[in-house]
């Protein structure tokens, strides 16, 4: 299965209440009508033609991860990541060439076709795009946790030039998926790799959001790329969260550090770094604890371990991954808002984009923050983390076929 069916099969739950939503909305106050009407409604979205504009290029293959020229050692060469991280499965655009000419996408036959006994097209249902229609096209978006603002900013720009004009289901989920991807392309950017090692990974998040399954999932695709990598048990305060990392750890076939329950989560980190720096590591990716509870102790605690990492190597840590839980929809988006203040979030994985009717809180975010997206989460396997493609993301987000 190609990771973009995966990635829609997964985000299914989305793009059905999506797709239900549209169906109910055109129905109401639609009427049939020949597919070549809308061609002559509009002669820019012709159906069967890409999201996106055509590429002189192929894309390219989007990672979780990706080398990058080092913020302090500039004269170093970026590290080449090896194919085997390469997400195979992942589509290059092929549509390029098959967009249909507007004239040739009005197949109705002509006498010869009909001689022929070509069939007419199907006639399809549209509704004539009015306010009544934009406000509950805006609705539909929001329910899928989209947020006010960027629903509006969405029904607003497939609005354009569109206005009383006819529009059918899947043309809206196109004009859809194309803003969505517009939205989100700036911050579609894979988690940065440095020659300087070792890299040191900070991950931060609420308990539960996934911290220690993406963790995991990561120090998986890092080894799979020829690392080193070691996992330190920062959350030392809970012996359950410290054995889920260890099993994490076993699965991905790197050793996790652990300490006592109970001791100094800032000693933990340094003792990492020591270790990591023994064993070269290229990358030591540290777990934290999650307790929102009481928010001045999590400060301390994380700036504490900054502080004590720094003593041994200055510009650590080089990211600090902010993991967010998409079942949580707008919560996401207050859950930001507090890390950015207690820690120096460089990027953001969202997890359980799988099995949730809330995807949307993900462009919600983009537009918001405009925070690097690296990853997603989209099961519980250990290869279940997608690197985070928005043209892909949109068009499975609207139930849309690539
Ligand atoms: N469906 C799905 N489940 C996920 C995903 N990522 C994590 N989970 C599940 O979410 C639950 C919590 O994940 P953890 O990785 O333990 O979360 P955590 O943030 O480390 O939580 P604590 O250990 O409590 O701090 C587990 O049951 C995971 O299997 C995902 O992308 N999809």
């Amino acid at each position: 299965m190609s990771l973009f069916s995966k990635l829609k099969s997964r985000l299914m739950k989305t793009s059905s209440k999506l797709d239900e939503g549209l169906e109910a909305i055109v129905e109401d106050g639609g009427v049939e009508s020949s597919a070549d009407e809308a061609i002559l409604a509009d002669p820019v979205m012709p159906e069967g033609v890409p999201v996106e504009p055509p590429l002189e290029q192929p894309a390219p293959i989007p990672e979780t991860f990706a080398p990058q020229t080092p913020i302090e050692t500039p004269d170093e060469t970026p590290i080449e990541i090896p194919d085997a991280v390469t997400p195979l499965e992942i589509p290059v655009e092929t549509v390029v060439n098959e967009a249909p000419e507007p004239s040739a996408t009005a197949n109705k036959p002509g006498l010869v076709g009909r001689l022929l006994g070509r069939k007419e097209t199907q006639p399809v249902l549209r509704r004539t795009l009015d306010d009544a229609m934009l406000e509950q096209l805006e609705e539909l978006l929001i329910t899928a946790d989209m947020g006010v603002e960027t629903s509006m900013r969405v029904t607003a720009a497939m609005a354009e030039g569109r206005y009383g004009k006819k529009l059918s289901v899947d043309e809206i989920k196109r004009l859809m998926a194309r803003e969505i991807a517009r939205i989100m392309e700036s911050v579609a950017k894979p988690m940065p790799l440095y020659p300087k090692t070792p890299q040191v990974v900070l991950v931060v998040g609420v308990n539960g959001s996934g911290k220690t399954t993406t963790i995991g999932k990561l120090a998986s695709q890092f080894k799979a790329a020829g690392k080193t990598v070691v996992i330190a048990a920062g959350d030392t305060f809970r012996a359950a969260a410290v054995e889920q990392l260890q099993v994490w750890g076993t699965r991905a076939g790197v050793p996790v550090l652990t300490a006592p329950e109970g001791s100094d989560p800032a000693s933990l980190a340094f003792d990492a770094m020591t270790k990591a720096e023994e064993l070269g590591a290229d990358l030591l990716m540290i777990d934290t604890a999650g307790r929102l509870q009481n928010r001045a102790d999590l400060m301390e605690e994380l700036s504490k371990i900054v502080r004590v990492i720094r003593k041994k190597d200055a510009t650590a840590p080089h990211n600090t991954l902010l993991v967010l839980d998409a079942t949580t929809g707008q919560n996401a988006i207050s859950q930001v808002e507090i890390f950015q203040k207690l820690a120096d979030v460089s990027g953001l994985v969202m997890t359980k984009l799988d099995g949730t009717a809330r995807g949307g809180v993900l462009v919600s975010l983009a537009d918001k923050f405009g925070l690097p997206i690296h990853a997603i989460g989209v099961g519980e396997q250990i290869d279940d983390l997608a690197p985070f493609d928005p043209e892909d993301f949109a068009k499975a987000l609207m139930g849309l076929e690539v």
